[in-house]
């Protein structure tokens, strides 16, 4: 079984994560359980940052917090010298919270409602990523009203197609983010906002998707980007100082999976912006990039309880545990696929082929479909490895079920930075029924 990180099977046979046991972490804070293994988040920010100062370019990290938001993670970022990219009111509230830096943030979001905006603005956040024509209006009045100049990215959609499902493919043209390059879109929003006194327009922002395993659709981005920067250069006196290539970088969730280390997507994408910037004359803009999943994606395990099984004589398998979809959505949505193994006797050989369904009342709640393992029963911990990005952050209530507390791991020493919902949140603000409202 591949290992992730400082992933090990102790000399108990147990799985081990940051030098924790993760059996005592399932009988001190339950199940579902996330473990976060804190160093490999370290080493994978280290990785993309040491290949933007071998570059020698001006860069920045920004941590793409959909991936997993909450207070110690913004803390942890903050601490390993991440931007952070927020994509609304309540990740930036989270952020506030978290005493980040202001100016590292970094405003994404096709549809900021008009209150996010003012938030962004009244908190002084370093960067709005516009995503439209009624966005940029609404943001140059309202810093007008705040008398503030604010710093902003254009999110353009370069027409790359990236090679990965079709609900995670974001930079094609039809798409429901950003300005549309081929059709003059993204001419006309950079007029506008040279136009605006209260806009300062940095440069463009381009994300082609996600989970992607080569450096093609980048390079494709760039050099479409590149082909429109004589012409702005030209026509509007406009050259970009920043340009933020976005995230998308891919991970190992399973056998054949062919993620490239962190580095390698740095330096092609350096590689291509200094030899275009070279071609235009231009100096080499500050490289911006916004890694979410590859950050966070490897270091996330959840461990599970099995509970009841199913066997279909000659046709499968069941065994059920005691989270699901409510708490990784991923599987239901974009049928992605994940391994795992017995967290509790991880040194024994796998003999049979399971399914690993949830508990929610779906059919499509199924987290595995053959996993092989040892005979496994109610007395097992299953651990899903490669769960942490994209799995609390989209945990969700389905059937009520509360979500799960999150661990940090490092160096033997467990955190708990989530604590697990309880059925008094979940009725939190919930109202009881009006008398007249039952007589009726
Ligand atoms: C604009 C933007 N930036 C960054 C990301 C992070 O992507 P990933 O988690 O694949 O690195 C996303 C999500 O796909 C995104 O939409
Ligand atoms: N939530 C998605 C990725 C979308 C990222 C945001 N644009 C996933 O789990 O893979």
């Amino acid at each position: 079984m591949y290992m992730h990180g400082s992933s090990l099977i102790n000399d108990k046979g147990h799985l081990e994560i940051g030098g924790v046991d993760t059996i005592e972490l399932a009988n001190k804070y339950g199940t579902p359980l996330f473990v976060y293994d804190v160093a490999l988040i370290k080493e994978r920010a280290e990785q993309f940052q040491e290949a933007f100062r071998e570059e020698g370019v001006n860069y920045q990290v920004a941590y793409a917090s959909k991936a997993f938001s909450c207070i110690a993670m913004f803390q942890l970022a903050d601490e390993l010298g991440l931007s952070l990219d927020v994509v609304s009111g309540g990740e930036l509230y989270t952020a506030i919270q978290a005493g980040v830096p202001m100016e590292r943030i970094h405003f994404h979001g096709n549809n900021k409602s008009l209150a996010e905006l003012e938030m962004a603005v009244e908190s002084g956040i370093g960067c709005v990523v516009v995503d439209n024509f009624y966005e940029l209006k609404q943001l140059g009045h309202i810093c007008a009203r705040h008398d503030v100049k604010m710093d902003i990215l254009l999110r353009i959609t370069p027409g790359v197609e990236a090679h990965t499902h079709d609900y995670i493919s974001t930079g094609q043209e039809d798409s429901k983010f950003g300005f549309d390059l081929e059709s003059g879109q993204v001419d006309q929003a950079i007029q506008l906002s040279l136009l605006d006194p209260h806009i300062n327009l940095l440069g463009i922002h381009s994300h082609i998707g996600s989970q992607i395993f080569e450096t093609s659709g980048f390079v494709m981005a760039v050099e479409k980007i590149f082909e429109f920067i004589e012409k702005w250069r030209e026509e509007l006196g406009f050259t970009p100082s920043v340009l933020n290539l976005g995230g998308g970088f891919g991970i190992r969730y399973i056998e054949g999976d062919t993620p490239l280390p962190v580095g390698e997507y740095v330096r092609k994408m350096v590689h291509v912006i200094k030899e275009k910037a070279a071609a235009h004359r231009m100096e080499i803009p500050e490289i911006w990039i916004e890694p979410g999943r590859s950050l966070v994606g490897d270091a996330g395990t959840t461990l599970y309880s099995i509970g009841s099984r199913k066997e279909i004589p000659n046709v499968r398998h069941y065994l059920s545990v005691d989270g699901g979809m409510s708490d990784n959505l991923r599987p239901a949505l974009y049928q992605a696929e994940y391994e795992g193994i017995l967290a509790n006797r991880a040194d024994e050989e796998a003999t049979e082929t399971f399914s690993i369904a949830g508990k929610c009342c779906e059919s499509g709640d199924m987290l595995i479909w053959d996993l092989p393992l040892p005979k496994a029963s109610h007395e097992d911990v299953l651990a899903v490895f490669c769960t942490g990005a994209y799995g609390y952050s989209m945990a969700n209530n389905y059937n009520r079920i509360p979500r799960p507390p999150v661990v940090f791991v490092e160096k033997g020493e467990a955190q708990l930075v989530i604590q697990r919902e309880s059925y008094e949140d979940l009725v939190r603000l919930d109202l009881p029924l009006k008398q007249v409202m039952k007589q009726m």
